[in-house]
């Protein structure tokens, strides 16, 4: 059992709360499939047009027709390229099909209890993942053990803090937690995405599910196979933080 002091847990979603190949082989497909048809049913949406924007803005071709645009967000769906246009579209794709039955958010069996556990023990539950926060939301509200939803406490996305790789975006959550970063704890299962929370001052832990081809270790981490491995305690409030890092708060 690995035990640490941490007032807010940030948890990666693919990968750690949920499988991999649920997102990889059940969710991504999905929305590849339903692309060019729901961009022509909903093209004319305001939401759908500043979408289709923000993709010319991104590639840098004002002029780019909407087939184009369509064809841009599905080679960067079959490339899994992490760009924040796409996951909004793909969030909004799933959202139908999350509300048609066709879709579940996939969570490990000990989830529910361990989202419960630290929310009795007043530790703050925050998700950050490359899916957009509404996909994020609805992940955890079509569970297989119910709505979960409301046991995460905020959600970050690529918009609201940026890549998972680049600190800067952590030091974005720990400000908008107002928590110390030493008494941040988050848990991954990609190793550069610890890296880049490590240095920003972040305790980090690795999550690797049993069976996993990457290994039974995320590279540099302490790992565990499962979040019940994980004793989580919260700190009293007048506890010294890990000592930080020297990293550039910029
Ligand atoms: C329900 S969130 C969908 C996950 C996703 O779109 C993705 O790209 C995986 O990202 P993560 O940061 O959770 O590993
Ligand atoms: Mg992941």
């Amino acid at each position: 059992m690995t035990v640490l002091d941490a007032g807010v847990v940030v948890l990666d979603i693919e990968g750690t709360t949920g499988s991999l190949s649920h997102v990889r082989e059940v969710l991504f497909p999905y929305a590849r499939r339903e692309l060019a048809g729901w961009l022509a049913r909903h093209g004319d949406e305001p939401r759908v047009r500043d979408l289709m924007d923000s993709v010319r803005r991104e590639l840098d071709r004002p002029g780019l027709e909407p087939d184009g645009v369509a064809a841009a967000l599905a080679a960067w769906s079959d490339a899994d390229v992490k760009a924040a246009p796409l996951k909004t579209v793909q969030g909004w794709i799933w959202a139908e099909g999350y509300a048609a039955g066709h879709l579940r958010g996939h969570v490990y069996p000990e989830v529910p209890g361990v989202l419960r556990a630290w929310r009795a023990a007043g530790i703050g539950t925050v998700t950050y993942s490359s899916g957009s926060a509404a996909a994020q939301r609805d992940w955890f509200r079509h569970t297989g053990y119910g709505d979960l939803s409301g046991l995460v406490d905020a959600v970050f996305d690529l918009d609201s803090a940026g890549a998972k790789t680049d600190p800067a975006s952590y030091r974005a959550i720990a400000r908008v937690t107002g928590e110390r970063p030493g008494r941040l704890l988050f848990l991954s299962d990609v190793a550069a995405e610890l890296d880049a929370a490590v240095a920003a001052g972040w305790q980090a832990v690795g999550v690797r599910r049993g069976g996993d081809p990457r290994g039974p270790a995320v590279p540099g981490h302490r790992t565990v196979p499962s979040l019940d491995r994980l004793r989580v305690r919260r700190p009293s409030p007048s506890a010294p933080s890990r000592p930080l890092p020297e990293v550039s708060s910029s």
